[in-house]
């Protein structure tokens, strides 16, 4: 598949020291939608609706802009330009493939309430109750898990006995089902892109719940069969915003060059790192985490598209911020027992307050509001999409396909994120929306946003 073309036309005619730019409907007309234009130095404030300016100072930063206009023959750029380089027929960067899997294993949660209680798992008196309690509130009807709690129990009594050293059998297991999900979802990535695997020019890989040496990045490459030259790194315990991490990193490889193609593969197997119940029944996070996550991977295709290719999502702006303040609200230790997770109560109240200010940053600069959007929301847990939906006024649908992830697969971290995109895919347009953003939530409190535009019908 022949990567776009990088044309990029000199004007020397708008070299000048002029304040306007009179008209620049003789270069975007060429290609339509999706032209980028670069320019020195800002000023550019305007354009077609679906056409973005790319403004260039001097130093090399780049700001945006993305207009009102509609007729292509009426596009101005009423600012200061005195160095309009060049025109780079360019399109915003898209999404052209993405994969999600889950390892075989089911859990219905009424049934994971009953193994926990079990009395051979040491559940102290009235852990069943409060397990019970929590499967119940979580929203989860199922989830996938790599690993049985039957199976850690007769297999790795290490990880079964609350507190015990228990580390390298955890990696083990990671190890063993983690590369088994992670090719499935990057091989139904790459055929759903359809082109040529040789032109993957970079590969990324995020997990939080497991380690290896050499990592996934590395086995993937031989794996899949990519090119040995492709540029490749794993990211460890970023946490639950990784794919919304990864989707902003893919978007600017992307950006820096038309020719890349990016593999950004995600994968969670949080059941080879839950915690047991503590015998002392103080711990309740653990019962929290152990309830809430589940285990998944999913994988993007990322690039500016050619011609031949066709993305479901344009991705046009990214946004991050931290809550000041929050940084006990979400944390993970890795110990010799595993990774041991806090999840403060804080969290559903602290991300949705958060949340409708950083939204309204990202949404404010297009003339967006949060009606016009989908919300690609990270299935962190129910109440904090109850209370984004509260706090931030959205209407059911809005929400609905993270609800839908969370109910049949858990909160599956970095990869939910793919799987939430997926079913804004599958089911098409909601209430005629053309725009949804990807949304997650990450350690201390850290809040990523990707702005995308719905290609998909
Ligand atoms: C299903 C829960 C646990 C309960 O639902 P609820 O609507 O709050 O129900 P209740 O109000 O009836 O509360 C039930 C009980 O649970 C207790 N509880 C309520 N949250 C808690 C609590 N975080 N602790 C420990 N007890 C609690 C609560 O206090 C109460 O107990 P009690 O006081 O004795 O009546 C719900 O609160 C929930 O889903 N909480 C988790 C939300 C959450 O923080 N999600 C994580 C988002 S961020 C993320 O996904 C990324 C993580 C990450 C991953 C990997 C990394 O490496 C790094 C980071």
């Amino acid at each position: 598949m022949a990567p776009a073309s990088d044309s990029a036309v000199e004007e020397p005619s708008l070299a000048n020291t002029g304040a306007v730019m009179k008209s620049l409907s003789d270069l975007v007309v060429q290609n339509g939608n999706g032209v980028h234009v670069r320019c020195r130095d800002d000023g550019l404030k305007d354009t077609k609706a679906g056409i973005e300016i790319k403004i260039m100072s001097d130093l090399g930063t780049e700001s945006n802009g993305v207009a009102a206009h509609t007729n292509t023959n009426d596009i101005r750029c009423e600012g200061y330009v005195p160095y309009a380089v060049k025109l780079v027929e360019q399109r915003p960067p898209g999404i052209l493939g993405m994969g999600t899997a889950n390892p075989p294993h089911t859990y219905k949660m009424d049934e994971f309430a009953k193994i926990l209680a079990k009395p051979e798992f040491n559940g102290p008196p009235g852990a069943e109750v409060f397990v019970d309690r929590i499967c119940k509130a979580s929203g989860i009807k199922k989830k996938h898990t790599a690993v049985t709690a039957d199976e850690v129990y007769a297999g790795y009594p290490n990880i079964y006995n609350f507190g015990e050293p228990s580390l390298d059998d955890r990696f083990k297991l990671f190890e063993k089902q983690g590369m088994n999900i992670s090719i499935e979802c990057s091989e139904r990535a790459l055929k759903d892109w359809g082109g040529d695997r040789s032109a993957i020019t970079h590969l990324i890989v995020f997990s939080s719940t497991g380690m290896l040496t050499p990592a996934i990045d590395y086995r993937l490459l031989e794996a899949l069969n990519l090119s040995p030259n492709v540029k490749h790194y794993f990211v460890s315990f970023l946490g639950c915003h990784g794919g919304v991490i990864g989707l902003r990193t893919a978007c600017e490889i992307a950006e820096a060059d038309p020719k890349h193609r990016v593999l950004i593969v995600c994968t969670e197997l949080s059941s080879v790192q839950a915690q047991n119940i503590d015998p002392a029944f103080t711990r309740l996070n653990n019962i929290v985490t152990l309830t809430i996550f589940g285990d998944g991977a999913g994988a993007v295709v990322v690039g500016q598209p050619s011609k031949t290719e066709v993305p479901f999502f344009e991705m046009i702006r990214c946004k991050s911020t931290i809550i000041p303040n929050t940084s006990k609200s979400i944390s993970v230790m890795i110990t010799q027992h595993g990774l041991d997770a806090n999840l403060e109560k804080d969290v559903p109240k602290n991300v949705s307050s958060s949340t409708g200010v950083f939204m309204k940053s990202l949404l404010d600069e297009f003339g967006l509001d949060f009606a016009s959007v989908g919300w690609a929301a990270h299935p962190g847990g129910k109440p904090i999409l109850d209370a984004i939906e509260k706090v931030c006024g959205l209407l059911p649908d809005q929400l609905e396909n993270s609800r839908s992830v969370l109910e049949n697969k858990g909160n599956m971290s970095s990869a939910s994120v793919f799987f939430v995109l997926d079913e804004f895919r599958k089911k098409g347009r909601v209430a005629g929306r053309d725009w949804t953003v990807a949304l997650g939530f990450g350690p201390g409190i850290s809040i990523e946003g990707v702005l995308l535009r719905n290609i998909y019908h």
